[in-house]
């Protein structure tokens, strides 16, 4: 029988917590060889107003998930690291307002153990839905928790690390709206659909260009992944709260370059504290060319769309650019003309946009709405925050 021992976290050499911690936290060991934790956890107790908001972002591997997460955690300011004198190979990026972890953490197979097993990454078997819903439940209850790390670098599953309770949490991943339990955990959902002819565009530029593989290789590993991401990461859409849609552009015909591109933004309607961004007029439908005097652009132009539609059944709003942009400090001309984007003064979105002009997308919708995207989330905290504060308050005249 393996016997509890109790220890102090600050006497742990993984993960070592940024800032020291404020309020006790023990953790308990099992005595077993292998010296794995127990999932055993004292509560941090902190008032309903400081309880961690969670925060879903779905995609493939290669889609933009990395580069969406950095977009979001500038626009709350601050520089997002993985845990300070942990694990080099940690998938964990925290800052101050956001921690981010990566959903692979959570596969119970490693690659050895998916390869003699004959499954994909993307295969419920090989990810535990159950510890996956037991952390994130615990971490927006304000408890801490010991999450494995699935190291990328070796394919081996690491010892833990200790995650504590942020003010937001971000699970990305394969898989954040596959699990009912889980699903049901996040207060807003994201999801990148990045449509197959894209998505081998982007394998190319990074894993023939940058990391050496061949042609065929990338074609077989995208061919081999297909049926498993048709049938467990795509349906998580239907899910989404937002999703961003990315597809080849309609203004070359036949273009199968795949640099130029046609992205749209699908929110949903109705859903609480996210009111749903709109171009000139809300509710109606409305085709725009914003190129001319104020907007300069190039070979083959800009072509924007807003308006009502269904989505799995589903009633949304979509926001569409097609084409690129020559000139970002112009942007502004095309913010000024959005509305509801949750912005906290004139022109922020183009300065988010400008900032980090040097990320993949900066030139086009991806990048655009992922920033918009970035900007009503840090809303739907500060009113989840703002309505959590106003109960409190009436709870304690009552
Ligand atoms: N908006 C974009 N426009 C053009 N290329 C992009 C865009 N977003 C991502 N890419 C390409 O896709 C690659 C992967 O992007 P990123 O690392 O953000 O994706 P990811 O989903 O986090 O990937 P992984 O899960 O494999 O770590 C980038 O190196 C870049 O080549
Ligand atoms: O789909 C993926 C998500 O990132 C990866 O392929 C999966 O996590 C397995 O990783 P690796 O290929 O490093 O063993």
């Amino acid at each position: 029988m393996a016997v509890s021992t109790v220890y102090t976290v600050q006497s742990l050499n993984f993960s070592t917590p940024s800032k020291p911690f404020s309020q006790k936290h023990i953790l308990f060991f099992s005595t077993t060889k292998k010296a794995t934790l127990t999932r055993s956890y004292k509560q941090i107790s902190c008032s309903a107003e400081d309880k961690t908001v969670v925060i879903g972002l779905a995609a493939d591997s290669g889609c933009g998930k990395s580069t969406f997460m950095r977009r979001l955690t500038s626009v709350f300011g601050g520089a997002a690291e993985p845990p300070r004198g942990g694990n080099p190979d940690s998938n964990t990026l925290i800052s101050d307002t956001t921690t981010v972890i990566c959903l692979d953490d959570y596969h119970s197979l490693d690659r050895t153990g998916r390869k003699e097993k004959g499954v994909t990454a993307l295969d419920p078997k090989a990810n535990d839905f159950d510890l996956m819903y037991e952390q994130v439940k615990a971490l927006k209850d304000g408890t801490a928790v010991d999450k494995p790390i699935y190291n990328h670098v070796s394919g081996l599953l690491d010892p833990p690390e200790l995650i504590k309770p942020p003010k937001i949490l971000v699970i990305e991943g394969l898989h954040p709206m596959y699990d009912e339990r889980v699903r049901d955990l996040l207060d807003f959902s994201i999801y990148l659909d990045i449509s197959n002819e894209v998505k081998f565009a982007w394998k190319i530029q990074r894993d023939m260009a940058e990391r050496g593989h061949s042609l065929e290789s990338i074609k077989a590993s995208i061919e081999a992944r297909k049926p498993d991401f048709d049938a467990y990461i795509d349906p998580q859409k239907q899910y989404a709260d937002a999703v961003i849609e990315v597809l080849p552009t309609q203004l070359i015909p036949d273009d199968n370059e795949g640099k130029v591109l046609r992205v749209r933004l699908i929110m949903k309607e109705g859903v609480k504290f996210f009111n749903p961004v709109y171009l000139f007029d809300e509710g109606s439908t409305i085709s725009w060319i914003p190129c001319g005097r104020k907007l300069t652009c190039s070979y083959p132009g800009i072509k924007s769309s807003y308006g009502p539609d269904t989505y799995y059944g589903q009633e949304v709003s979509v926001l569409e650019m097609d084409g690129q942009f020559d000139r970002l400090d112009e942007l502004i001309y095309v913010e000024s003309h959005l509305s509801n984007l949750s912005t906290k003064f004139y022109g922020e979105v183009t300065q988010q946009m400008l900032k980090h002009s040097d990320f993949p997308g900066s030139n086009n919708g991806t990048g655009l709405f992922q920033t918009i995207v970035g900007l009503k989330i840090r809303d739907l905290y500060e009113q989840i925050v703002a309505s959590r504060t106003a109960a409190t308050l009436e709870a304690a005249k009552a």
